[in-house]
């Protein structure tokens, strides 16, 4: 099964942002989300990873079947490189963390302590993190801040070979990663920020 969105609406601090957004995005397929700075995009990215109440459309997919990986990496900054991996592989009930290991360039890393990793390291395993959750959706939020171009290269090459395993993949990103997706520009779902948002739960946000 795939991500469907149907007409929704989205709202930081009390303003609506987006609204009427919808895509599907099949197996195998990518999409990449543009706007300017402060147009939605993170928010978009939050409210269909669950992280927050919409205000209004549907998110159909699988239970369980989105990874997210936003702006900070949520490192457990005392545990090794390897530890922290195993931490979200028995989180999400997977086991093997090799393959991520090798796959971010991460195997002479992975007895250091995330504290000790600079920040290009530090967003490497945040993004290697999302191969152990074994999760078919990857929502990415500005993937490649602080990677350098051969990890930027490498995170492509990674991105592609998710997809190529049936996997789906919706990124915000400035910039050009090679991936054969189509944009979709937030600025057309763009809200009037003075439209009521009804009963919508400020607590959350
Ligand atoms: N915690 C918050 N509380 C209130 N408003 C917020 C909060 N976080 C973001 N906003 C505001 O919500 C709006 C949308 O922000 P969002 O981060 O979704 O945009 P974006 O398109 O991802 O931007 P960027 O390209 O800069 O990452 C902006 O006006 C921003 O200032």
């Amino acid at each position: 099964m795939g991500l469907r969105v149907e007409n929704l609406s989205v709202a930081r601090g009390g303003v609506p942002l987006l609204t009427g957004v919808g895509f599907d995005l099949a197996p195998g397929k990518a999409l990449i989300l543009r706007g300017p700075n402060g147009s939605g995009k993170t928010t978009l990215l939050r409210t269909i990873a669950g992280l927050q109440p919409l205000l209004e459309g549907r998110v159909h997919c699988s239970e369980d079947a989105i990874a997210y990986a936003a702006h900070s990496d949520g490192l457990k900054a005392s545990l090794t490189v390897a530890e922290n991996l195993q931490f979200w592989a028995e989180v999400f009930g997977t086991s093997d963390i090799d393959v991520a290991l090798t796959r971010f360039d991460l195997l002479t890393l992975a007895d250091r302590p995330a504290h000790a990793l600079s920040a290009g390291q530090k967003r490497r395993l945040g993004l290697a993190r999302l191969m152990v959750t074994g999760r078919p959706i990857w929502v990415l939020d500005e993937p490649t801040v602080s990677l350098d171009q051969a990890s930027v290269a490498r995170f492509a090459e990674n991105v592609k070979t998710h997809l190529a395993g049936g996997g789906m993949a919706l990124l915000a990103t400035h910039i050009d990663l090679g991936l054969e997706a189509p944009v979709l520009d937030v600025g057309v779902f763009k809200a009037d920020p003075t439209s009521s948002i009804g009963g919508f739960d400020e607590e959350f946000l």
